[in-house]
Protein backbone atom coordinates (compact mmCIF):
# COMPACT_ATOMS: atom_id res chain seq x y z
CA UNK A 1 0.00 0.00 0.00
CA UNK A 2 1.22 3.49 -0.86
CA UNK A 3 0.03 6.48 1.10
CA UNK A 4 0.62 10.14 0.27
CA UNK A 5 0.02 12.45 3.18
CA UNK A 6 -0.38 16.16 2.51
CA UNK A 7 2.00 15.94 -0.42
CA UNK A 8 2.70 18.96 -2.63
CA UNK A 9 5.21 19.82 -5.35
CA UNK A 10 6.61 23.16 -6.39
CA UNK A 11 9.09 23.65 -9.21
CA UNK A 12 11.05 26.83 -8.60
CA UNK A 13 8.21 29.12 -7.52
CA UNK A 14 5.46 27.32 -9.47
CA UNK A 15 3.14 25.11 -7.46
CA UNK A 16 2.42 22.12 -9.70
CA UNK A 17 0.59 20.02 -7.10
CA UNK A 18 -1.27 21.52 -4.15
CA UNK A 19 -1.22 19.56 -0.88
CA UNK A 20 -3.30 16.39 -1.17
CA UNK A 21 -3.71 13.08 0.64
CA UNK A 22 -4.54 9.75 -0.95
CA UNK A 23 -3.95 6.02 -0.71
CA UNK A 24 -3.19 3.49 -3.43
CA UNK A 25 -4.58 0.09 -2.46
CA UNK A 26 -2.42 -2.99 -2.92
CA UNK A 27 -3.52 -4.86 -6.05
CA UNK A 28 -5.59 -2.02 -7.50
CA UNK A 29 -5.47 -0.89 -11.12
CA UNK A 30 -5.69 2.88 -11.14
CA UNK A 31 -6.29 4.80 -14.35
CA UNK A 32 -5.00 8.37 -14.02
CA UNK A 33 -6.73 10.98 -16.13
CA UNK A 34 -6.79 14.74 -16.41
CA UNK A 35 -6.09 17.67 -18.73
CA UNK A 36 -2.57 18.40 -19.96
CA UNK A 37 -0.44 20.01 -17.29
CA UNK A 38 -2.69 18.92 -14.41
CA UNK A 39 0.22 17.26 -12.60
CA UNK A 40 -0.30 13.56 -13.49
CA UNK A 41 3.30 12.83 -14.52
CA UNK A 42 4.62 14.77 -11.53
CA UNK A 43 2.42 12.65 -9.25
CA UNK A 44 3.69 9.43 -10.83
CA UNK A 45 7.32 10.51 -10.45
CA UNK A 46 6.74 11.23 -6.75
CA UNK A 47 5.25 7.76 -6.27
CA UNK A 48 8.18 6.27 -8.20
CA UNK A 49 10.51 8.21 -5.83
CA UNK A 50 12.22 9.77 -8.84
CA UNK A 51 11.36 13.15 -7.39
CA UNK A 52 10.84 14.40 -3.84
CA UNK A 53 7.74 16.23 -2.63
CA UNK A 54 8.13 19.86 -1.58
CA UNK A 55 6.03 19.11 1.49
CA UNK A 56 4.28 16.08 2.93
CA UNK A 57 5.24 12.43 3.20
CA UNK A 58 4.97 9.25 1.19
CA UNK A 59 4.91 5.81 2.77
CA UNK A 60 5.18 2.27 1.42
CA UNK A 61 3.56 -0.50 3.46
CA UNK A 62 3.42 1.91 6.39
CA UNK A 63 7.09 2.94 6.27
CA UNK A 64 8.36 6.36 5.16
CA UNK A 65 9.86 6.33 1.65
CA UNK A 66 13.24 7.47 3.04
CA UNK A 67 13.49 4.29 5.12
CA UNK A 68 12.69 1.82 2.33
CA UNK A 69 14.73 3.16 -0.59
CA UNK A 70 16.11 -0.25 -1.56
CA UNK A 71 12.64 -1.85 -1.53
CA UNK A 72 11.25 1.00 -3.62
CA UNK A 73 13.96 0.43 -6.20
CA UNK A 74 13.21 -3.29 -6.52
CA UNK A 75 9.44 -3.38 -5.99
CA UNK A 76 8.41 -0.38 -8.07
CA UNK A 77 8.77 -0.36 -11.85
CA UNK A 78 8.44 2.93 -13.70
CA UNK A 79 7.91 3.25 -17.43
CA UNK A 80 8.44 6.84 -18.58
CA UNK A 81 6.43 8.55 -21.26
CA UNK A 82 9.56 9.41 -23.21
CA UNK A 83 11.19 6.42 -24.76
CA UNK A 84 14.81 6.17 -23.63
CA UNK A 85 16.42 3.33 -25.56
CA UNK A 86 19.76 2.80 -27.26
CA UNK A 87 18.81 3.27 -30.86
CA UNK A 88 21.69 1.33 -32.41
CA UNK A 89 21.05 -1.87 -30.45
CA UNK A 90 18.78 -4.67 -31.61
CA UNK A 91 15.80 -5.57 -29.43
CA UNK A 92 17.67 -8.63 -28.19
CA UNK A 93 20.79 -6.59 -27.35
CA UNK A 94 18.66 -3.89 -25.75
CA UNK A 95 16.98 -6.36 -23.41
CA UNK A 96 20.31 -7.99 -22.56
CA UNK A 97 21.89 -4.59 -21.88
CA UNK A 98 19.20 -3.42 -19.45
CA UNK A 99 19.06 -6.83 -17.86
CA UNK A 100 22.71 -6.55 -16.85
CA UNK A 101 22.01 -3.24 -15.13
CA UNK A 102 19.23 -4.69 -12.95
CA UNK A 103 20.25 -5.02 -9.30
CA UNK A 104 17.84 -7.87 -8.63
CA UNK A 105 18.26 -11.14 -10.51
CA UNK A 106 15.83 -11.07 -13.41
CA UNK A 107 13.15 -13.78 -13.33
CA UNK A 108 13.71 -15.55 -16.66
CA UNK A 109 10.19 -17.02 -16.84
CA UNK A 110 8.63 -13.62 -16.25
CA UNK A 111 10.84 -11.94 -18.85
CA UNK A 112 10.14 -14.61 -21.47
CA UNK A 113 6.40 -14.38 -20.80
CA UNK A 114 6.50 -10.60 -21.24
CA UNK A 115 8.49 -10.94 -24.49
CA UNK A 116 5.92 -13.46 -25.78
CA UNK A 117 2.88 -11.45 -24.70
CA UNK A 118 4.25 -8.28 -26.32
CA UNK A 119 5.36 -10.37 -29.35
CA UNK A 120 8.84 -8.84 -29.12
CA UNK A 121 10.37 -12.09 -30.38
CA UNK A 122 9.03 -11.10 -33.83
CA UNK A 123 11.43 -8.13 -33.94
CA UNK A 124 14.26 -9.57 -31.85
CA UNK A 125 17.00 -9.00 -34.39
CA UNK A 126 15.85 -5.58 -35.56
CA UNK A 127 17.60 -2.41 -34.46
CA UNK A 128 15.50 -0.08 -32.31
CA UNK A 129 15.94 2.83 -34.73
CA UNK A 130 14.24 0.74 -37.42
CA UNK A 131 11.15 -0.01 -35.34
CA UNK A 132 7.76 1.72 -35.56
CA UNK A 133 6.43 3.72 -32.61
CA UNK A 134 4.30 0.83 -31.35
CA UNK A 135 7.21 -1.60 -31.21
CA UNK A 136 9.45 0.97 -29.56
CA UNK A 137 6.84 1.51 -26.87
CA UNK A 138 6.64 -2.23 -26.29
CA UNK A 139 10.42 -2.45 -25.89
CA UNK A 140 10.28 0.52 -23.51
CA UNK A 141 7.61 -1.29 -21.47
CA UNK A 142 9.64 -4.49 -21.39
CA UNK A 143 12.73 -2.65 -20.13
CA UNK A 144 10.74 -0.76 -17.48
CA UNK A 145 9.03 -3.86 -16.08
CA UNK A 146 11.93 -6.29 -16.41
CA UNK A 147 12.48 -6.54 -12.66
CA UNK A 148 8.98 -7.99 -12.24
CA UNK A 149 7.84 -5.20 -9.92
CA UNK A 150 5.01 -5.47 -7.44
CA UNK A 151 3.91 -1.97 -8.39
CA UNK A 152 3.90 -0.87 -12.02
CA UNK A 153 3.84 2.86 -12.79
CA UNK A 154 3.19 3.67 -16.41
CA UNK A 155 3.16 7.11 -17.99
CA UNK A 156 0.98 6.83 -21.11
CA UNK A 157 2.07 3.28 -22.00
CA UNK A 158 0.03 3.20 -25.21
CA UNK A 159 0.63 6.73 -26.50
CA UNK A 160 1.03 6.77 -30.28
CA UNK A 161 0.62 3.03 -30.84
CA UNK A 162 -1.70 1.38 -33.34
CA UNK A 163 -4.70 -0.69 -32.30
CA UNK A 164 -3.00 -4.08 -32.57
CA UNK A 165 -0.03 -3.01 -30.44
CA UNK A 166 -2.40 -1.36 -27.99
CA UNK A 167 -4.33 -4.61 -27.56
CA UNK A 168 -1.07 -6.51 -26.90
CA UNK A 169 -0.02 -3.96 -24.28
CA UNK A 170 -3.46 -3.93 -22.63
CA UNK A 171 -3.60 -7.74 -22.51
CA UNK A 172 -0.19 -7.82 -20.81
CA UNK A 173 -1.11 -5.11 -18.30
CA UNK A 174 -4.40 -6.87 -17.57
CA UNK A 175 -2.51 -10.06 -16.86
CA UNK A 176 -0.11 -8.25 -14.52
CA UNK A 177 -3.10 -6.91 -12.62
CA UNK A 178 -4.84 -10.29 -12.50
CA UNK A 179 -1.67 -11.76 -11.03
CA UNK A 180 -1.99 -9.30 -8.14
CA UNK A 181 0.29 -6.44 -9.08
CA UNK A 182 -0.70 -2.84 -8.47
CA UNK A 183 -0.98 -0.73 -11.62
CA UNK A 184 -1.01 3.03 -11.88
CA UNK A 185 -1.09 4.35 -15.39
CA UNK A 186 -1.78 7.62 -17.13
CA UNK A 187 -3.99 7.57 -20.18
CA UNK A 188 -6.12 9.88 -22.29
CA UNK A 189 -8.05 6.98 -23.83
CA UNK A 190 -11.38 6.05 -22.27
CA UNK A 191 -11.47 2.72 -24.12
CA UNK A 192 -8.39 1.45 -22.32
CA UNK A 193 -9.17 3.21 -19.06
CA UNK A 194 -12.48 1.37 -18.84
CA UNK A 195 -10.94 -1.92 -19.88
CA UNK A 196 -8.10 -1.86 -17.41
CA UNK A 197 -9.01 0.23 -14.37
CA UNK A 198 -10.85 -0.76 -11.25
CA UNK A 199 -10.38 2.80 -10.06
CA UNK A 200 -10.05 6.22 -11.70
CA UNK A 201 -7.95 9.04 -10.34
CA UNK A 202 -8.77 12.40 -11.88
CA UNK A 203 -6.33 15.29 -11.67
CA UNK A 204 -7.34 18.88 -12.32
CA UNK A 205 -6.47 22.28 -10.97
CA UNK A 206 -3.18 20.96 -9.57
CA UNK A 207 -4.64 18.21 -7.41
CA UNK A 208 -6.59 14.96 -7.48
CA UNK A 209 -10.29 15.83 -7.52
CA UNK A 210 -11.75 12.33 -7.79
CA UNK A 211 -10.66 8.85 -6.78
CA UNK A 212 -13.09 5.96 -6.94
CA UNK A 213 -14.47 2.93 -8.75
CA UNK A 214 -16.01 3.06 -12.22
CA UNK A 215 -19.44 2.89 -10.55
CA UNK A 216 -18.66 5.84 -8.29
CA UNK A 217 -17.39 7.69 -11.35
CA UNK A 218 -20.73 7.18 -13.13
CA UNK A 219 -22.62 8.32 -10.03
CA UNK A 220 -20.50 11.47 -9.50
CA UNK A 221 -19.85 12.43 -13.10
CA UNK A 222 -22.64 14.99 -13.40
CA UNK A 223 -21.72 16.56 -10.04
CA UNK A 224 -18.14 16.88 -11.27
CA UNK A 225 -19.35 18.50 -14.50
CA UNK A 226 -21.43 21.01 -12.48
CA UNK A 227 -18.52 21.80 -10.22
CA UNK A 228 -15.61 21.87 -12.67
CA UNK A 229 -17.33 22.25 -16.04
CA UNK A 230 -16.07 25.80 -16.56
CA UNK A 231 -12.72 24.24 -17.44
CA UNK A 232 -13.33 23.25 -21.06
CA UNK A 233 -10.62 20.56 -21.20
CA UNK A 234 -11.88 18.96 -18.03
CA UNK A 235 -15.47 19.19 -19.18
CA UNK A 236 -14.60 17.28 -22.35
CA UNK A 237 -12.87 14.55 -20.38
CA UNK A 238 -15.91 14.18 -18.14
CA UNK A 239 -18.41 14.29 -20.99
CA UNK A 240 -16.58 11.75 -23.13
CA UNK A 241 -16.37 9.22 -20.32
N1 LIG B 1 10.98 19.57 -13.89
C1 LIG B 1 10.08 20.53 -14.01
N2 LIG B 1 10.43 21.83 -13.86
C2 LIG B 1 9.53 22.83 -13.97
N3 LIG B 1 8.22 22.63 -14.25
C3 LIG B 1 7.81 21.37 -14.43
C4 LIG B 1 8.71 20.25 -14.32
N4 LIG B 1 8.00 19.12 -14.53
C5 LIG B 1 6.73 19.51 -14.77
N5 LIG B 1 6.62 20.85 -14.72
C6 LIG B 1 5.38 21.61 -14.90
O1 LIG B 1 4.41 21.08 -14.04
C7 LIG B 1 3.12 21.13 -14.63
C8 LIG B 1 2.52 19.74 -14.56
O2 LIG B 1 3.26 18.89 -15.43
P1 LIG B 1 2.95 17.34 -15.57
O3 LIG B 1 3.86 16.83 -16.63
O4 LIG B 1 2.98 16.70 -14.26
O5 LIG B 1 1.45 17.37 -16.11
P2 LIG B 1 0.60 16.22 -16.81
O6 LIG B 1 -0.75 16.25 -16.19
O7 LIG B 1 1.34 14.94 -16.76
O8 LIG B 1 0.50 16.74 -18.31
P3 LIG B 1 0.47 15.93 -19.72
O9 LIG B 1 -0.89 15.28 -19.81
O10 LIG B 1 0.64 17.03 -20.72
O11 LIG B 1 1.61 14.96 -19.73
C9 LIG B 1 3.30 21.65 -16.04
O12 LIG B 1 2.95 23.01 -16.05
C10 LIG B 1 4.79 21.46 -16.30
O13 LIG B 1 5.27 22.45 -17.17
Amino acid sequence: MIHLDNVSKTYRSKEVLEPFTLTIREGSSVGIIGPNGAGKSTFLKLVASLDKPTSGKLSFDGKPYGKVVRRLRTEIGYVPQDIALYEELTVKEQIAFWRKLEKKKVDEDFLQKMIRMLRLDEVYSQRVDQLSGGWRRKVNLCVGLMRNPRICLLDEPTAGVDLAAKEDILAWLKQLHQEGRTLLYISHDWYELKKLSDEFLLFAERKPIFQGSQREWSEKRSTLIDRYGADQDLRRILEFS
